[in-house]
């Protein structure tokens, strides 16, 4: 495990951003596991910078998104379809056929996980998947559990998800209370794995998931098992962990200017 020390969420953004570009130029037919939420926007941003700039082409790439709202049509402005389409998609030259967002409106929860299991399959795996992470240490939608959930899942939204998430919406009341998420093992076969985590929020969680017990209670501590995950994250974020494990923390001293 790598945990990379950003100053702030702008400088976090772009040294995951460096991270994912380098991957998309050495291999220009890559696999991208891409997430949602606030923290990753930043990284789209940038990444839209490099593309307009002419330095990433990602016409031959595929994404494959870790989750979306049950019940949500993707036109509607709070579906993680129109979150990937306006942050990212419709400013670069990816080929829309090639971007798989699980189907919210399929009502047929087996049907729908089947399908899009299979597409994680078919696409050979996943060469490097993003990641932000919820309060309570969920990845993609994977909840706190007794279990680690495998594979694609329809999950019952946590409270605490459901509060977190209604900043989205008009009102708590409207948030999905259910989602289909790729499931822990599929994120765990990714052969790269790029956390952020941004915050003095995410602090508590970032400690707990990094150097606590392997728990699906913080379903975030599985990666601690994986043999190519790196962690970017700023000050406040790493708060916890600098205070006990500074160690374990990589910066380097900025150039005088
Ligand atoms: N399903 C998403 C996750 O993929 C995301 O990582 C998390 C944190 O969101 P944010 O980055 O807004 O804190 O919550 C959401 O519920």
């Amino acid at each position: 495990m790598k945990i990379l020390f950003a100053r702030d969420y702008q400088d976090m953004s772009r040294k995951a951003a460096n991270i994912l570009s380098a991957q998309v130029i050495l291999n220009t037919k890559s696999v991208v596991g891409l997430a949602t939420g606030s923290t990753p926007t930043g990284v789209y941003k940038q990444l839209i910078e490099w593309y307009e700039k002419g330095d990433i082409d990602f016409s031959k790439i595929k994404s494959v998104n870790l989750d979306e709202y049950c019940g949500i049509k993707a036109d509607s402005d709070q579906s993680y379809y129109y979150y990937m389409y306006e942050n990212f998609f419709k400013h670069i030259n990816i080929n829309l056929k090639n971007t798989y967002i699980p189907d919210g409106m399929e009502k047929d929860a087996q049907l729908e996980c089947k399908r899009y299991n299979n597409i994680i399959k078919q696409l050979g795996g996943i060469d490097i998947q993003l990641l932000g992470i919820g309060h309570n240490g969920h990845i993609g939608f994977n909840e706190p559990n007794e279990a680690f959930e495998k594979e694609t899942h329809c999950v019952k939204l946590d409270d605490k998800t459901i509060e977190a998430n209604a900043r989205f919406f008009d009102s708590k009341e409207e948030v999905p209370t259910h989602a289909y998420t790729m499931g822990i093992k599929s994120i765990m076969q990714a052969k790269k794995i790029l956390l952020l985590a941004s915050g003095e929020g995410k602090s508590k969680i970032l400690y707990d998931s990094l150097f606590g017990p392997i728990t699906p209670g913080v379903p975030a501590s599985i990666l601690q098992l994986h043999n190519d995950l790196t962690v970017v994250a700023d000050e406040g974020a790493l708060s916890e962990i600098m205070s006990k494990h500074p160690e374990s923390v990589e910066q380097f001293n900025m150039p005088k200017k």
